[in-house]
């Protein structure tokens, strides 16, 4: 399996946005933007809109998915969600790792590992998110510290489950700031993680996993990003949140 026959995925990752009228507007927008698409189309979107979103979607060829998951069944975790939650209410994705859940609210390599049991073990597929610094890159550190963040990540984490693994490289000094990963710099860290994947697991799993790209990326550079070998979709930001710049990204990747 290579480019050719592993598919591309573009997910949206809405973050902290939209009410659920708002959401529900925006998915009928995308929906016939999207409809012909030839790649995966996903959303993320906050708790509060995944039944919104999963009851505009239905029929649809867009799969909705949540933005985080806890690493507990049940118990007292205030505020937290468990992936049994998730599961239950229809999602199929839970994104993971996120660098602002590193950033912001203390999650670690171990306890991103322990969402990504739990969400495994409830039937959920994950997007795993990794990515370096600007010191880290300007270290010349950015494989190290992306190879390390995937490995304690996938920790325990069979062959037969990485079907179900999407990997999302993100460069944290790219993530809503404009500034975009040239499309080598995006290939060759994709390219990386896959080697990775490859001493973890095997050649033909490395091949077939899906491994984006995401950062400002946006209908102007996705052309570009998207032609290169190792990059196999994006996770998008602020441009998810427009439908035509949401399909042209789409549009980029089923060509
Ligand atoms: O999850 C998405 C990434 O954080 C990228 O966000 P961005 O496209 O707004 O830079």
């Amino acid at each position: 399996m290579n480019k050719a026959t592993r598919q591309a995925v573009i997910a949206g990752n809405w973050k902290m946005n939209k009410t659920r009228p708002e959401a529900k507007a925006l998915i009928e927008e995308m929906i016939p933007l999207v409809k012909d698409a030839d790649c995966g189309v996903i959303i993320c979107v906050p708790y509060t809109n995944l039944e919104t979103a999963i009851a505009a979607t239905k029929g649809t060829n867009i799969k909705v998915g949540a933005e985080n998951c806890h690493w507990a069944k049940s118990g007292a975790f205030t505020a937290e969600v468990s992936a049994d939650m998730l599961k239950e209410v229809g999602v199929e994705y839970v994104i993971i790792g996120h660098s602002e859940r590193r950033q912001y609210f203390g999650e670690t390599d171990v306890t991103v590992n322990q969402r990504v049991r739990a969400a495994l073990d409830a039937g959920l597929k994950v997007i795993l998110c990794v990515g370096e610094l600007l010191n880290e890159r300007e270290q010349g550190i950015t494989e190290e510290i992306c190879s390390m963040q995937t490995k304690i990540a996938l920790a325990g984490v069979s062959k037969e489950e990485m079907k179900d693994i999407i990997i999302a490289y993100e460069p944290v000094w790219a993530i809503g700031t404009g500034k975009t990963a040239t499309a080598d710099q995006a290939d060759e860290v994709c390219g990386a993680i896959r080697g990775v994947i490859a001493k973890l697991y095997d050649d033909a799993t490395a091949q077939a996993t899906t491994i984006q790209y995401g950062g400002s990326m946006n209908a102007k550079n996705a052309d570009e990003l998207l032609g290169k070998v190792n990059v196999d979709g994006g996770l998008i930001g602020g441009a998810s949140l427009k439908a035509p710049d949401f399909a042209a990204i789409i549009a980029a990747a089923s060509k």
